[in-house]
């Protein structure tokens, strides 16, 4: 994706994407694969025109120009469900977006030109947003300027082959509750949202709307109807998700829905709400993740599960570090007192050891585990990075792999024994999700294009995948682990089907359960898995056995394979755990429909090899052959497996340690061509068949291990090297110093991102086991697109003593609590933080509480600990110029904590900005003339420094912002 804004004002100008950033809103497209609808952002000074230009493969629909910072959710009403209540268009609507179409060309390679122009004048916060359509031209926007978009609501809710298929299924048996079902899904679905992010500042949040909101929207009514309040999801933990059934006319007309949609927006925007299907926050919930878990998330994008996740890793975190803090700085404190009497040796004696590693987390109450988080679209991969920037964890890892073929990642090799050679680890998984690419049609209340699309192939045709993205998922699993297998699909072909081929393929049910989860999530209506079910080809015809297929000698082409079928009356074990697979349907609380299956690993596995197997008609078909004959089987054993090409023409899929080449992520043994030896095998029913993507290959006598199928990677992949710092970088210490850093506070995680692995402008931290991954698979190829937490970015300073390296936001919740005294600035008066976020440089001079400390505490980034009853555990990031202050935080998040906190629907604002301008201009004026220098003159010029600095921090923020 390339953006480039070539005009400006009349001024050429060369921005390139730098200054677009990809806004937090993009989501996928309802219903459409490797679709997303997403926005570009930048904030614009005032009235400005332009061109803009684009260049790419995404396919841009319309540019938009957007009045405030409200419409940084970049939302419009044409049938996307990223507003709060839709129910139809609407100007007066802060949520509601004016646009007009791109020229018309659309492909890849595009290249457009537009002119805009934003209409509002003096307003700093304004936005340009540019709509684009990725990956998905058929998508047209319904728009009251161009009915050349799709009209969802003109979409006629009917479908005779859907209705068909789930009546011939039943998977409602009873008729009148099918009746129900099939009218539920015509029904609007209820806005729901989760209050995200560590669970203090979540509690804090969902608090406002307990406190603020609730009490004043209940007993509501519009028109003399009763308008029911938000209410919690009942099963969801800590009433930390709601639900809202009110549509946008009764939102806009009523003033305290108006006022909770403004309190939603805010906060949506920065980060603190995430929209998210009520039964798509199902299954994290079900993974019992703990904080020393390592997880991989192998489908994970746009990644709101993933959020969830990186939650529960760092659960309980705030309250263990708030102990340690304490524990460790007494411990500091004493050593210093001790060190002043030093006829008092005893608290030196009690001295806690310094920790490095995963000891020293441990140490200081950090979580320790890891989310791996992995998408097979590099674009779509880097919305991951977007949806958990918020959450500021240095415990993630983003990486884009098609997950049938994940890679075995390295850990750092145990230490030789008898001097033999170190022996390599490799990483497993304490908890996996498999939310893989289903047809979607669970997801038809909200996607009106499944009603128009359903058609029986679509879930047919994923089950191949489905199947081999578990399979690997359960590879990837410790003994003893928990794998999570979910689709918003209602289709048993893509659900159980799927599952018990799967654990057929991995060795049964001694090796793989599917666990009873039916004490979980109290209040959560459900019914139990299918043990029964048909397969249709995409002819309609139906087959209730793999054996009919094959009596049936018709040539399918619809690639049916026995896996899809359900288990026969010998498997009667398997059948009976399917039951224990959950599926939510949309009429029994106003959801979306959802499958979730919760598996565990109770032995390594030895995998079926992927194979080809059965005729039918003449024509081949794929399957696996493994009972009764000798080929190999995948090992699942924790030491590395020995390379073993079977002998009798069948290849095998990669193994748990196999060392395939990470650079390519698609790269992998071949597994289609079918051989002579398996075919002789097609009598002997195997228990899985995984077909190729490569039917109709033609039969090959021998192997040949070079050969590989090279499937093209989805996008190019650019990133930038991950590097980490000695601790005894001169930078670092130079930050030890200035901070007064905690010497518990880990060292050796301190990262930047380019090859030579100097800090040039901003350095990352992350957690113990993301630097062991990423050191240990260096120059392997492995595709990693993110890791690490913002902690410092390298800021001008005047003031000699000051430290260039200010702390990040996104770090000062990792490092706050090991920060020494002597940067440490306590605020206690409401008033003093109320103007600090109102104003975006308020003088010192201003803020009589912290006026003192403030000047004795010399230039540089400061930690706010704020000590207001009910903002306990608040803490900010303050930088001190010379006659100024800054809290450095995203605008985003100051108007959020202005609206939530003091009722302030204005935002911040920038009154010294006229006065900085006139006195820059001024200056430019002034520095034509050369003038002697006069101690006059050397404080006009630090003045001026200050403002440069002033400025610096300023188009810092609006950075942090756009990223926002
Ligand atoms: C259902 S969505 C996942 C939604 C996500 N778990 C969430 O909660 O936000 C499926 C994702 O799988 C990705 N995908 C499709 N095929 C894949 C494959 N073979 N390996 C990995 N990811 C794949 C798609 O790009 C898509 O982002």
């Amino acid at each position: 994706m390339h953006f480039k804004i070539t005009q400006l004002e009349g001024k050429n100008l060369d921005l390139d994407s730098k200054n677009w950033e990809l806004a937090g809103n993009l989501r996928e497209t309802k219903g459409e694969r490797n679709a997303y609808h997403g926005a570009l952002n930048r904030c614009m000074d005032g009235r400005e025109r332009g061109r803009v230009c684009y260049e790419g493969a995404a396919v841009p629909t319309r540019l938009i120009e957007a009045p405030t910072d409200k419409f940084f959710l970049g939302v419009d009403d044409d049938g996307d469900d990223d507003d709060y209540g839709d129910d139809d268009d609407n100007d007066e609507d802060p949520l509601d977006l004016h646009g007009f179409e791109m020229p018309s060309q659309r492909g890849y390679g595009v290249r457009e030109e537009m002119d805009f122009a934003t209409e509002c004048t003096g307003d700093t916060n304004t936005r340009l947003l540019l709509y684009f359509d990725y990956r998905f031209p058929k998508l047209k926007h319904r728009h009251r300027d161009n009915d050349n978009r799709t009209d969802y609501t003109a979409i006629e809710k009917e479908n005779a082959n859907f209705k068909a298929y789930y009546r011939a299924q039943g998977i409602i048996s009873d008729d009148e509750e099918f009746q129900k079902f099939w009218a539920s899904l015509k029904e609007t679905l209820p806005t729901t949202w989760r209050f995200t992010g560590s669970k203090g500042h979540a509690v804090g949040v969902r608090d406002t709307l307990l406190t603020k909101h609730i009490p004043a929207l209940t007993n509501t009514t519009f028109d003399g109807a009763a308008i029911p309040a938000p209410t919690p999801l009942p099963w969801y933990p800590d009433q930390l998700a709601w639900q809202l059934t009110v549509g946008k006319q009764v939102i806009r007309r009523s003033p305290p829905f108006k006022q909770l949609q403004a309190f939603l927006v805010s906060e949506t925007s920065s980060g603190n709400i995430s929209r998210q299907e009520a039964v798509s926050m199902i299954p994290p919930l079900l993974m019992d993740v703990e904080s020393h878990h390592t997880v991989l998330d192998m489908c994970a994008a746009p990644g709101s599960k993933t959020a969830q996740l990186i939650e529960a890793v760092h659960s309980g975190e705030e309250d263990r570090v708030a102990e340690s803090a304490k524990r460790l700085n007494g411990v500091l404190a004493r050593l210093a007192e001790a060190s002043k009497q030093l006829d008092n040796p005893t608290a030196v004696d009690n001295d806690v050891p310094v920790e490095t590693g995963e000891a020293a987390e441990r140490l200081l109450g950090r979580s320790t585990g890891l989310v791996i988080a992995n998408d097979a679209d590099y674009k779509r991969s880097h919305l991951l990075i977007h949806q958990t920037k918020r959450l500021n964890t240095p415990n993630f890892i983003v990486t884009n792999y098609d997950a049938t073929l994940y890679p075995p990642l390295r850990l750092a090799p145990l230490p030789a024994v008898d001097g033999k050679k170190p022996q390599q680890q490799y990483l497993k998984f304490d908890r996996v999700l498999c939310d893989v690419p289903c047809s979607g049609d669970g997801t038809v209340r909200k996607n009106p294009l499944v009603w128009r699309d359903w058609n029986v192939s679509n879930g047919n045709g994923l089950w191949s995948t489905q199947a081999r993205i578990l399979v690997r998922g359960l590879q990837l699993l410790k003994v003893g682990g928990r794998l999570v297998y979910s689709t918003c699909s209602l289709n048993p072909v893509e659900n159980e089907a799927v599952v018990h081929a799967a654990i057929e393929r991995c060795g049964g049910a001694d090796v793989v359960e599917v666990v009873d989860v039916s004490d979980r999530l109290p209040g959560l209506a459900r019914r139990d898995g299918l043990t029964k079910w048909k397969v249709m080809d995409r002819d309609g015809t139906w087959f209730e056995t793999w054996d009919e297929v094959r009596d049936s000698g018709i040539p399918y082409t619809d690639r049916l394979t026995r896996g899809m079928f359900p288990p026969e009356e010998q498997e009667g074990e398997t059948a009976d755990m399917l039951k224990r697979a959950v599926r939510v349907y949309p009429h029994l609380q106003d959801t979306g429909g959802f499958f979730i299956a919760v598996l565990r690993k109770k032995g390594p596995i030895k995998a079926a090899p992927e194979g080809e197997k059965v005729q039918t008609g003449g024509q081949k078909m794929k399957g696996v052959g493994v009972e009764g004959t000798d080929a190999p089987a995948l090992a699942d054993v924790d030491t590395p497996m020995v390379e073993a090409v079977p002998s009798n023409g069948v290849k095998r899929a990669l193994g748990d340690e196999e060392e395939a080449d990470p650079g390519s992520p698609t790269k992998r043994q071949k597994l289609e061509e079918p051989s002579p030896a398996k075919e002789e095998e097609s009598d002997n029913p195997a228990p899985l068949d995984i077909p190729s993507s490569n039917q109709n290959a033609a039969p090959k006598e021998h192997d040949d291990p070079k050969e590989t199928i090279h499937k093209k990677p989805r996008g190019n992949f650019n990133e930038e090297p991950f590097k980490y710092l000695q601790p005894t970088h001169a930078v670092l210490a130079a930050i030890r110093q200035f901070y007064d850093v905690s010497r518990y506070f880990p060292q050796e995680n301190f990262m930047v991102r380019n090859a030579e692995g100097i800090p040039v402008r901003t350095i990352y931290y992350t957690s113990c086991l993301a630097r062991q991954i990423l050191t240990h698979n260096e120059g392997r190829g492995v595709r990693f697109v993110h890791c690490g937490v913002k902690m410092f970015n390298k800021q001008e300073v005047q003031d000699p003593e000051a430290c260039q390296w200010r702390i990040q936001n996104e770090g000062l919740p990792i490092i706050e609590s090991w920060v020494g005294e002597r940067r440490v600035v306590y605020l206690r008066q409401k008033e003093t933080l109320r103007w600090l976020m109102k104003e975006l440089f308020p003088r010192v001079e201003d803020c009589p509480e912290i006026k003192e400390r403030m000047e004795s505490v010399g230039g540089g980034c400061c930690v706010l600990r704020v000590e207001i009853e009910g903002l306990d555990g608040l803490v900010l990031p303050l930088w001190k110029s010379r006659y100024t202050l800054n809290l450095m935080l995203p605008k985003e998040e100051r108007r959020a904590m202005l609206l939530r906190l003091f009722d302030d629907t204005e935002g911040p604002m920038d009154s010294t900005k006229e006065q900085r301008e006139a006195d820059a201009r001024a200056r430019k004026e002034a520095g034509k003339a050369a003038e002697p220098v006069t101690e006059e003159k050397e404080e006009e010029d630090m003045e001026a420094k200050d403002e440069d600095e002033k400025e610096d921090v300023l188009d810092d923020d609006d950075e942090q912002i756009v990223e926002a």
